[in-house]
């Protein structure tokens, strides 16, 4: 089985979930499957080619998961993004609308050092407010977004065009367009 088929058959749908309307893309089953999960992780470290990464930032929750060991494999430094009100020290924030609700996230302001070439990893871009906001709070630090890599991308929300107009020299990749 090629890589897409195999995130394809460990990605399942919840219907109506966390809300009414909503088609919950549930990666469970690809995080448990050490296959699906390791070709996954060496696919998004693949993606950096022999292009410097200093750190690889991952968006709360699951996001952590797969930018952790994407760092490690790529030999860069991991910082987490989180939720409003987790971090410790000082941060900057960035509140942002997402395809179910708002949230506001969180990075500490000396995560990054100013000129460090960061990647982004989460696992679904749907509106692109999550990785817009990741984006910002980057760029706040004075670090520079080398690339953003998704899992999935939601095509029908239409996430990647609007991020290509916004960010028109930031490469957006995702291994999946549903
Ligand atoms: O493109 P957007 O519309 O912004 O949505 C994408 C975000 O939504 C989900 O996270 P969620 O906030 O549900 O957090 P979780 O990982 O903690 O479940 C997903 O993991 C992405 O981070
Ligand atoms: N439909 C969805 N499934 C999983 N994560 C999401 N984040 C935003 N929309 C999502």
């Amino acid at each position: 089985m090629d890589l897409h088929d195999l995130l394809v058959s460990r990605i399942r749908d919840v219907p109506d979930w966390p809300k009414a309307g909503v088609v919950f893309k549930d990666i469970s089953p690809l995080l448990a499957d050490h296959d699906a999960f390791t070709a996954l992780v060496d696919a998004f470290a693949g993606q950096c080619g022999e292009a410097r990464v200093d750190k690889v930032a991952g968006i709360e929750a699951r996001g952590f998961i797969l930018a952790a060991p994407v760092a490690y494999r790529a030999g860069a430094g991991f910082v987490p993004v989180r939720k409003q009100g987790k971090l410790p020290r000082a941060t900057f924030a960035e509140s942002y609308d997402l395809e179910y609700g708002s949230a506001t996230l969180e990075v500490h302001q000396d995560a990054f050092a100013p000129g460090d070439r960061v990647l982004v990893i989460d696992d679904v871009l749907a509106t692109g407010g999550t990785v817009a906001a990741t984006v910002e709070l980057v760029r706040r630090s004075g670090a520079d977004v080398v690339g953003v890599s998704v899992l999935m991308e939601l095509g029908f929300l239409g996430a990647a065009a609007k991020l290509a107009g916004r960010y028109p020299d930031l490469p957006i990749r995702s291994f999946l367009t549903i």
